[in-house]
């Protein structure tokens, strides 16, 4: 498992100096129809952060997720990642530019297997440079032998070698949230989008859900947005958090300084805790 650990992100440009945030979000603002979803949103994410980003139902967690993920267009505001302004990217290229993501009900291909969607992944990461491992070429032999690689390690720190072959489809939701995890770190992300990963999860997969979000930070350097519910996940992973309200943020900090909010006790706490 070590080397999956220490390769760190990497099919971007050149990574972004330390001081500098790796996601700049401002005045980000979007409308479906007569409802706003997102109002003025600020907040940036240093490299290798945890940020989580809380809030009532309908706050607007997950259309955030989805102007990142460029699935929702902005109409006002920018988003820069790694210095590019998002504005011009297209879905399709989300990935390979660094950001993967994980969704709430899970989106895998059922029909295949494990191993098969992990290695998907890998695919999306290398970009338009995957033809190559595809051809018997020098470089051909050795992306296919790095994917190879890649998918082992990934299978062995989901705890996903037993059921490597089998399709998704056959698998329970907890195990299916793992191939998604895996999945999204074959891609070699410098971001990566955590929707709702604890939910539905016991205690003692939380745990480890806990301990491989620090791992992903501490010893790969991939920053971490995510969305929960659980309170707990989030005070005790979260270097920062940033807390929407009816698609405004309304607070972020450290979780510390976020849970004594009065604003935040009032819009989400208060109801929860
Ligand atoms: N495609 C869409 N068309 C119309 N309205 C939408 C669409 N997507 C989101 N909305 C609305 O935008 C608001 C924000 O929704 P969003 O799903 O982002 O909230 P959320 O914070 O992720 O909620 P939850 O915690 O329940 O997942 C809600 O009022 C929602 O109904």
């Amino acid at each position: 498992m070590g080397a999956v650990l220490d390769t760190g992100a990497a099919v971007t440009d050149a990574a972004p100096r330390a001081s500098e945030p790796l996601l700049r979000v401002e005045g980000l603002g979007i409308r479906f129809g007569g409802v706003c979803a997102l109002q003025d949103v600020s907040f940036s994410v240093m490299p290798g952060m945890v940020c989580g980003i809380i809030g009532p139902n309908g706050a607007g967690k997950t259309t955030l997720f989805n102007c990142l993920s460029r699935i929702n267009d902005l109409h006002e505001g920018r988003i820069h990642f790694n210095g590019r302004d998002l504005r011009g990217i297209g879905a399709h290229q989300v990935a390979a530019l660094g950001i993967a993501r994980t969704f709430q009900n899970v989106a895998l291909f059922d029909r295949q297997s494990v191993r098969k969607n992990v290695e998907t992944g890998c695919y999306l990461g290398f970009g338009g440079r995957h033809f190559a491992s595809l051809f018997m070429t020098r470089q051909g032999r050795r992306d296919r032998a790095e994917i190879d690689t890649r998918v082992d390690e990934l299978l062995e720190f989901a705890r996903l070698r037993d059921v490597a072959h089998v399709l998704v489809a056959d698998l329970p939701f907890g195990v299916r949230k793992r191939v998604e995890l895996a999945r999204a770190l074959a891609m070699r992300p410098r971001l990566l989008l955590l929707d709702e990963p604890a939910a539905g999860l016991n205690h003692e997969e939380m745990e480890e859900l806990l301990g491989w979000i620090r791992q992903i930070r501490d010893r790969m350097g991939v920053a971490v947005l995510l969305i929960e519910h659980h309170m707990s996940l989030v005070m005790r992973v979260c270097d920062q958090v940033v807390v929407l309200e009816f698609g405004r943020d309304i607070a972020s900090g450290t979780p510390q300084e976020v849970a004594a909010n009065p604003e935040v006790i009032r819009a989400y706490l208060g109801g929860d805790e």
